[in-house]
């Protein structure tokens, strides 16, 4: 439900009258000040283990009702067996009474056995498999050197499973500038497997280009999905040097061009079904972001919401924003929506420059600055 009020203060400053060419007095443009939706869930997200996972897990908690968790922890969630003691860690680390639910995934690996896929299917805990190219990204190391030599027989069991891939989308290969990672990667992957095993699902990890809405769209709804985060729609390449190196910007597949970032709004607030919230939230901790090797990941979790809403209210999208946020991403997972609502307020709030831990410290997304949206769960 959306509340269309005529703001009596845009912003919380005075709307002043306005007037045409012609001196007619222009009605005041209607201001949506709150709006009612469906609980979101994030379809991406990194709640690592141990004392990070104690510190960041509330924030995904309080405003998300479900997250597909990534596996990509030291060592790698590899089996079900891992994933299910995983969702119990995680289980502990939630705030009491927090009904938030945990969907667990599995890590692809070249040795993974396609017996695997069929536990995972059993367990009722695993929702996904998560293909990291060797290389690609942070903790990808164990990843997949070879998917089509060596996963072949794994992605025809998850096929026969309904199990979804969920991919990492870049090439490692050195040669291939950083830029041009994702598109090369959906030409020389995706497009042949796409190709080889129409009955896999597969969603295409956080898109930064306009060369994988363009992918994403050409194919079957309900077979191919995207996530998209609050960066990749909010941010350009030039947010990594503005006034200086901006290590809290970085992250994997790095930010792109100006023309990517708007395809990317251009797709998700056309009210297409395939493109859905996935936040990618990655926290590190401050001194291994602001290092001389840094590492990618941004900490979106405690104000994703908010910045999701700002990029339709800027489109003039907001009545598109619920199916982004609430509806999308299970429909394609073939999960019921959510039954519980959150109210998005626009009350102008602080970001907080930092969240601090006896380990140190997480700098989150759009730190020190003032956003307009605020949810209040219910
Ligand atoms: N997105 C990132 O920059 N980093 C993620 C890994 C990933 O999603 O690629 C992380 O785990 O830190
Ligand atoms: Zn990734
Ligand atoms: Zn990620």
């Amino acid at each position: 439900m959306i509340k269309t009020l005529v703001s009596p203060c845009s912003g919380f400053g005075s709307q002043k009258l306005k007037f045409d060419r012609s001196g007619k007095k222009v009605k005041p443009r209607a201001v949506r000040m709150e709006l009612t939706i469906t609980q979101p869930d994030d379809w991406h997200l990194h709640l690592r283990d141990g004392d990070l996972l104690q510190a960041v897990v509330p924030h995904s908690a309080s405003n998300f009702k479900r997250a597909i968790v990534m596996p990509n922890l030291k060592p790698p969630v590899t089996t079900t067996e891992a994933a299910v003691t995983y969702r119990d860690s995680i289980m502990k680390a939630l705030p009491h009474g927090s009904s938030f639910d945990p969907l667990m995934t599995l890590y692809l690996t070249d040795k993974t056995h396609p017996d695997e896929i069929k536990l995972a299917r059993e367990s009722g805990v695993v929702y996904a498999v998560k293909l990291y190219p060797a290389g690609a990204t942070t903790n990808s190391q164990d990843g997949v050197t070879d998917l089509f030599g060596k996963c072949l027989p794994v992605l025809e069991e998850m096929a026969k499973q309904n199990m979804p891939l969920l991919v990492h989308g870049e090439v490692t290969d050195p040669s291939i500038d950083v830029f041009d990672r994702e598109k090369i990667f959906i030409e020389t992957v995706l497009q042949p497997l796409i190709q080889r095993l129409p009955q896999l699902k597969v969603v295409m990890e956080h898109i930064t280009t306009m060369d994988a809405v363009n992918f994403v769209e050409s194919c079957k709804e309900g077979s191919v999905g995207a996530t998209v985060t609050p960066q990749h729609l909010l941010l350009n390449r030039n947010a990594l040097f503005q006034g200086g190196l901006q290590p809290h910007n970085y992250c994997l597949p790095v930010l792109k061009r100006e023309i990517h970032r708007q395809a990317i709004v251009k797709a998700v607030t056309s009210g297409s079904k395939k493109f859905f919230l996935g936040t990618d939230s990655a926290p590190h901790e401050r001194t291994r972001k602001e290092s001389s090797c840094g590492c990618a990941g941004i900490y979106s979790a405690p104000v994703a919401l908010s910045l999701y809403a700002k990029v339709f209210d800027e489109a003039g999208a907001l009545d598109k924003l619920e199916a982004f946020t609430s509806f999308n991403g299970p429909d394609f997972y073939g999960l019921p929506r959510n039954s519980s609502k959150i109210t998005l307020k626009k009350a102008p709030w602080k970001v907080p420059e930092n969240f601090s831990f006896s380990f140190g410290e997480i700098i989150p997304m759009f730190a020190g600055e003032t956003l307009q949206w605020q949810p209040f769960s219910k």
